[in-house]
């Protein structure tokens, strides 16, 4: 059996100024020991304007930095938009395509998350590329179709275990409180684990992660799991305690 290692991710969103995302990113710096002392990889995802000062204040710890997007393109003329290679120019390692914040309030295609994903690749970056389904969806039945769909569309050429991490999150469970059973959850990682074959070379090695309503009262639960090889943390990222704490859960 291929033996994966945990990654706790925190995505910022829209949160942190230099100041207050610094000392976050300390904080969590100063908990972690040297990696062979832990089961987890750690990951901030602060926004853009500060990923370079966060990656200034980690560096040579075992933190990682990453993004929360990127486009597809390496230059050119597209306004407000930030290239993978930019993100990497700046010390992040990671970058977030395809969040359902991003295919919702931006229209964003699996197509198009696709083209990002192999941007992260061409960048040198390794893409935790999101899925998930709707309330309606999984209400009418359609969750594991709609999941396998995004799964098929967005990953890119050339994903290994290496440079692609899959991040499920059920849209109805995102800073809502509300979280699917642990029955769903696993129903959901196994069937991405068994869709991943044909898209990627090594399958049993990819990293899935749980993302929605993560917190340090759920983690343990969740992390436990077979096929949750991490999570993706929103709101609760935003506390160093709660955010370590939830890392503490990995079994
Ligand atoms: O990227 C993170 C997810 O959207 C989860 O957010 P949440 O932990 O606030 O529910």
């Amino acid at each position: 059996m291929t033996v994966r290692r945990y990654l706790i991710a925190g995505n910022w969103k829209m949160h942190c100024r230099r100041s207050d995302g610094a000392a976050l990113a300390a904080d969590l710096a100063a908990r972690v020991g040297p990696v062979a002392d832990r089961r987890f990889d750690l990951l901030v995802c602060p926004p853009a304007t500060i990923i370079g000062a966060i990656a200034q204040t980690v560096a040579g710890q075992a933190v990682a930095v990453g993004g929360q997007d990127c486009h597809a393109q390496a230059q050119g003329a597209h306004t407000g938009d930030i290239a993978a290679e930019m993100l990497a120019d700046v010390g992040a390692g990671w970058v977030i395509v395809g969040h359902s914040e991003r295919r919702t309030n931006h229209a964003e295609t699996s197509a198009l998350i696709k083209a990002k994903a192999a941007a992260a690749l061409r960048a040198g970056l390794t893409a935790i590329i999101c899925v998930g389904e709707t309330e309606a969806e999984r209400d009418a039945g359609h969750a594991e179709a709609v999941v396998a769909a995004q799964l098929a569309g967005s990953i890119p050429e050339g994903a290994t275990a290496a440079n692609t991490v899959v991040a499920y999150e059920p849209v109805w469970a995102i800073g809502t409180g509300r979280t699917p059973t642990l029955a769903d959850i696993a129903a959901m990682h196994g069937m991405i684990r068994a869709r991943l074959s044909g898209l990627v070379a090594d399958p049993d090695a990819v990293r899935i992660l749980y993302g929605g309503s993560v917190k340090p009262s759920n983690a343990a639960e969740i992390l436990g799991l077979l096929d949750v090889d991490g999570a993706l943390v929103g709101g609760a990222s935003l506390k160093a305690d709660d955010f370590w704490a939830i890392a503490q859960a990995c079994p």
